[in-house]
């Protein structure tokens, strides 16, 4: 199953941050009356982090029992841990260490001072991701991939080279086949050294969202959604198992191929 794009456009970064919030705490509730426990996926960079401030500071934050969400990350730059730059730490400040969710759930890439290298990193969190599923899958869990947990919501950004999580265009991240994480080298965002799920577990996700704001986006955006080729666009290629949905505000919507503005799968909020 590989689900068509949904793009749904707002008026500014501001709110784009408000409303990725709100539609999180809302899907949310409805996994977890589901099915009792959800998991998400984060992302870094300025709109992923600005969404997880604007969930903490919602009042309807405490609809979600937070006791029963695991949380992993899409990608991580290699750094000691504690770094200010990590993934995993602005979201902790942002979020996390204000709901007091226990560590048992926040599943982050292991760091720089406990790996020699970012492919040892990427071998560690594979397994741990392996050891995930094997326990999901012993309780009956239905698994789109084996090696995965299930990953209800992945959230990523988007670059204004088309980069999602640490794949950059045309590198070997973004090639990577059979495995679920990679290691990276020479990444041109800073830091060079990453670490990051491949496009194959990317893609186990049942939704995955792209949220993306900027002029500087609007390129990336387009080419995108115009159907280009991941490994020149990797954002191309992120593609949700039930839903791939693109909350973008107006200054990355302005290269939007018109037959998406057009054919109705375009919201405009
Ligand atoms: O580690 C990171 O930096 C990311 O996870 C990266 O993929 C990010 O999401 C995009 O680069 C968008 O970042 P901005 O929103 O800051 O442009």
């Amino acid at each position: 199953m590989n689900t068509e794009p949904k793009v749904s456009i707002h008026p500014d970064a501001g709110l784009l941050a408000a409303s990725v919030a709100a539609r999180l705490l809302t899907r949310l509730v409805d996994i977890q009356n589901e099915r009792g426990t959800a998991t998400v996926v984060l992302t870094g960079g300025t709109l992923g982090i600005g969404a997880l401030r604007a969930v903490a500071e919602s009042p309807i934050r405490s609809a979600v029992d937070w006791s029963a969400v695991d949380f992993w990350w899409g990608d991580e730059r290699f750094l000691p841990a504690g770094n200010q730059d990590r993934n995993a730490d602005q979201a902790r400040a942002a979020l996390l260490d204000q709901l007091g969710v226990s560590d048992e759930r926040v599943h982050e890439f292991g760091s720089s001072d406990a790996f020699n290298s970012q492919d040892d990193a990427a071998a560690g969190y594979a397994a741990r991701l392996q050891e995930a599923a094997r326990k999901e899958a012993a309780l009956g869990l239905e698994l789109s991939d084996p090696r995965l947990p299930r990953f209800d919501i992945l959230l990523l950004g988007v670059g204004p080279d088309a980069h999602v999580a640490s794949l950059f265009p045309e590198m070997s991240g973004i090639r990577t086949k059979g495995q679920t994480v990679v290691g990276v080298s020479g990444a041109p965002k800073p830091p060079p050294e990453r670490v990051s799920l491949t496009l194959e577990a990317i893609n186990s996700a049942e939704e995955v969202w792209l949220a993306v704001a900027g002029a500087d986006k609007a390129g990336a955006v387009g080419l995108a959604l115009a159907g280009a080729g991941p490994v020149q666009v990797p954002a191309a290629g992120a593609r949700g198992r039930k839903k791939t949905l693109w909350l973008i505000d107006q200054e990355a919507a302005s290269q939007l191929p018109g037959r998406l503005i057009d054919n109705g799968d375009t919201d405009a909020v």
